[in-house]
């Protein structure tokens, strides 16, 4: 069985890879193939088709993307929507002509309507307008679950879609301005914990609510979906052999999220909230019942999953931190 990890040396990509080494490690007859960006550059059609013809895999998992913050997403809208279109259809075609019956592809929450009701429901897809300021990365993720329903329909594979809620943990892009939320805000209050500062600036109001899932929960999850026979994954999409939300079904505010941080790296001063910075989405929680009722839920807790990454930080030293 040959497992092509596209984005192993990501936050995601990189903890399913330590899982599937885990499954190898205890017997299971699995090759990983692995590239780096460098080695294949998957926006490229001819190069990523000469890949799949030669290595022919068994299953694909596609966890590289173009990946960013609310920031990110506003300043560099052309690569979020012409990158992450261009590796989806690359790899999920070029897999097809390489004959790979399993795929599995993540998405994002943000897929869903800005004003969805709340808890999202995977049927709340397409039902109304997005968040302004992911749109187009959100149009390239919907296009993705769509690329992988169409070639379901019309080839008869078996191609999956995950939309996982904000992420964080090891492996995180500590960028302050590129980044996502938590790990900014772990790298803003350490920095502040360790100079004294008086105060720390988030971005927005602070009252946005985020549903958090540690990356290690994150990878169990989506190869607890790959592992789901045909009949079950089939019977819960309805059908559609579409998505599956992974979340942990809670959520913060933004202030006390950053009040958890405070907390854990020690820092003392006052918050404040620059209302400059864009909000983006009220609110995003995932109703994960549908992955509940298949016997699958989150197991790390927000506090715990905070104090371990900001052991991880800690121990990785700032020079050795992805910052991009
Ligand atoms: N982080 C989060 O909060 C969330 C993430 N997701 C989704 O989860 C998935 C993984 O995200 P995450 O791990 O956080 O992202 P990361 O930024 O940590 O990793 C993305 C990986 O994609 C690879 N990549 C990017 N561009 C290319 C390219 N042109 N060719 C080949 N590889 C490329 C990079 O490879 P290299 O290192 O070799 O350059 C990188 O390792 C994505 O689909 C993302 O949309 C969904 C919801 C929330
Ligand atoms: C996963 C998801 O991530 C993006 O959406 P988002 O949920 O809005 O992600 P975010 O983590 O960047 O922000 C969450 C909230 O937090 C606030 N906030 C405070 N202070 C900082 C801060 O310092 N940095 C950041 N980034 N946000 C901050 C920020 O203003 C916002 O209200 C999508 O574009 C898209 O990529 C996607 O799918």
């Amino acid at each position: 069985m040959k497992i092509f990890v596209a984005g192993h040396r990501g936050m995601v990509g990189g903890a399913i890879l330590r899982q599937l080494q885990a499954r190898k490690n205890a017997g299971a007859n699995i090759e990983i193939i692995t590239r780096t960006s460098t080695e294949l550059d998957l926006t490229d059609q001819a190069d990523v088709r000469e890949f799949m013809q030669s290595v022919l895999p068994n299953q694909v998992i596609l966890a590289a993307a173009k990946v960013g913050g609310i920031v990110a997403n506003n300043n560099y809208p052309a690569q979020f929507i012409y990158e992450n279109l261009m590796m989806e259809c690359n790899v999920i075609h070029q897999a097809y002509e390489a004959g790979v019956q399993n795929l599995l592809q993540l998405g994002s929450s943000c897929i869903y309507p800005k004003m969805a009701e709340q808890p999202m429901r995977e049927d709340a897809l397409l039902t109304g307008e997005l968040e302004p300021t992911n749109e187009p990365y959100a149009v390239a993720k919907i296009a993705g679950i769509k690329l992988c329903e169409s070639y379901n329909r019309q080839y008869g594979v078996d191609y999956r879609s995950v939309m996982p809620t904000n992420l964080y943990g090891p492996g995180d892009n500590f960028h302050p301005e590129n980044s996502h939320v938590l790990p900014a805000l772990i790298r803003r209050f350490h920095e502040a914990a360790q100079t004294s500062a008086d105060e720390v600036v988030i971005w927005g109001t602070g009252t946005p609510m985020r549903e958090f899932l540690h990356v290690d929960d994150m990878a169990a999850a989506s190869l607890f979906v790959m592992d789901l026979d045909p009949d079950t994954y089939k019977r819960e999409t309805q059908e559609m052999l579409s998505h599956i939300n992974v979340g942990s079904g809670t959520d913060v505010t933004i202030r006390e999220l950053a009040e958890t941080v405070a907390k854990v790296t020690g820092f003392e001063g006052k918050l404040s909230f620059d209302s400059t910075k864009p909000d983006g989405a009220p609110r995003k929680l995932m109703d994960v019942s549908r992955l509940a009722r298949l016997g699958w839920t989150y197991s790390t807790e927000l506090e715990e999953g905070i104090r371990g990454t900001y052991e991880w930080f800690l121990a990785q030293g700032p020079n050795n931190l992805r910052s991009k």
